[in-house]
């Protein structure tokens, strides 16, 4: 074990990647969780007071990774390892600017956040929403026609970002008998053709899918990527599914592309903000199915996530590559 410091930022870091840094460093951690406004105040009051002197961040929400923090951190921080695949909210020009190194937590949480995906798919298709609520209400529609849905059978599914989560939806709808699956991104992928998934512009995809899945990192060219005019190419019938970030729907203009029916439904996983305020409009719609944010929260993928962040850390701190690198 060594004096080095390392910081992990919130109080729900499994035990698992826990174990590890502890082997070989001193951890401070810190006994707030980022959630909601309060926590997350709490937190970074916490941060502020714990970070100097640290020579890893273990970075374990998508609280930003502000300047401040930064410099409070000091001149031996060394590694930011972010327990998440995406990286949004970690500060890369700046962290590339002062030579920190960066790791995230690809590939280990693709089979789970497909899950939610396929899940949001059957539960917007099947109209969970409306149905769930008249069960509630204890009100159900008597007779052959319900409440009724569109099948993922013989549909066109269009994937923006085929990457390992688009990847893993793919895979998983194998048996669902789709009828096409398009995707679009900056160049082909040479996984497409084992996945029988078409290289399309991403006009082609938005007009001609009836399941439009984003799974993209959130960047300045991707922020606000479905908009009003993305939403007026698509299907009336068209399904939009996010388990990317918030930020890539313009959610003014998927509320009112829901409410005039202009698509016919969207499940999200991810928001903006996170937590989505209760009384938030959207979630007065009914073709509208939402999720906490909550596409790697399984055990497993949790504790794998954990584990790769810690030896990354690991890794920077005693001279070895990282294993899943974005700033080296
Ligand atoms: O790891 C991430 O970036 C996620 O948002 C998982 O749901």
């Amino acid at each position: 074990m060594t004096n080095l410091k390392v910081l992990v930022s919130s109080n729900d870091f499994p035990d698992s990647g826990l174990q590890i840094l502890r082997e070989h460093f001193t951890v401070v951690q810190s006994p707030y969780s980022h959630f909601g406004e309060e926590g997350a105040t709490q937190n970074k009051e916490e941060l502020l007071k714990l970070i100097p002197g640290s020579s890893a961040l273990v970075w374990v929400t998508h609280h930003p990774l502000t300047k401040e923090l930064l410099d409070k951190a000091g001149p031996q921080l060394k590694i930011v390892a972010t327990a998440s695949a995406g990286y949004n909210h970690a500060n890369v020009e700046e962290l590339k600017a002062r030579g920190i190194k960066l790791s995230n937590t690809p590939n280990v949480l693709s089979s789970a956040v497909a899950e939610i995906a396929v899940s949001l798919m059957l539960a917007t298709a099947r109209r969970f929403t409306e149905n769930l609520d008249q069960v509630r209400r204890g009100e159900w529609e008597a007779g052959f026609v319900k409440v009724l849905g569109q099948d993922i059978r013989g549909s066109t599914v269009g994937v923006i970002g085929l990457g390992g989560i688009g990847q893993a939806v793919v895979k998983r709808l194998a048996g669902f008998e789709v009828a096409k699956f398009l995707y679009t991104g900056h160049r082909e992928k040479p996984e497409a053709k084992a996945l029988g998934a078409e290289f399309v512009n991403l006009d082609d995809l938005l007009t001609k899918s009836d399941f439009i899945l984003l799974a993209v990192p959130l960047t300045s060219e991707t922020r606000h990527m479905i908009n009003s005019t993305t939403l007026g190419k698509m299907k009336s019938n068209a399904i939009l599914i996010n388990v990317g970030r918030g930020d890539l729907v313009d959610q003014e203009a998927l509320y009112d592309a829901l409410k005039s029916k202009k698509i016919y439904a969207a499940g999200l996983d991810v928001t903006t903000p996170e937590p989505l305020p209760k009384d938030h409009k959207l979630l007065t719609l009914p073709n509208i199915f939402v999720l906490p944010h909550i596409g790697s929260a399984t055990v497993r993928t949790r504790n794998d996530m954990a584990v790769l962040t810690s030896n990354n850390v690991v890794n920077a701190l005693t001279g070895k590559p990282l294993i899943t690198p974005i700033l080296e």
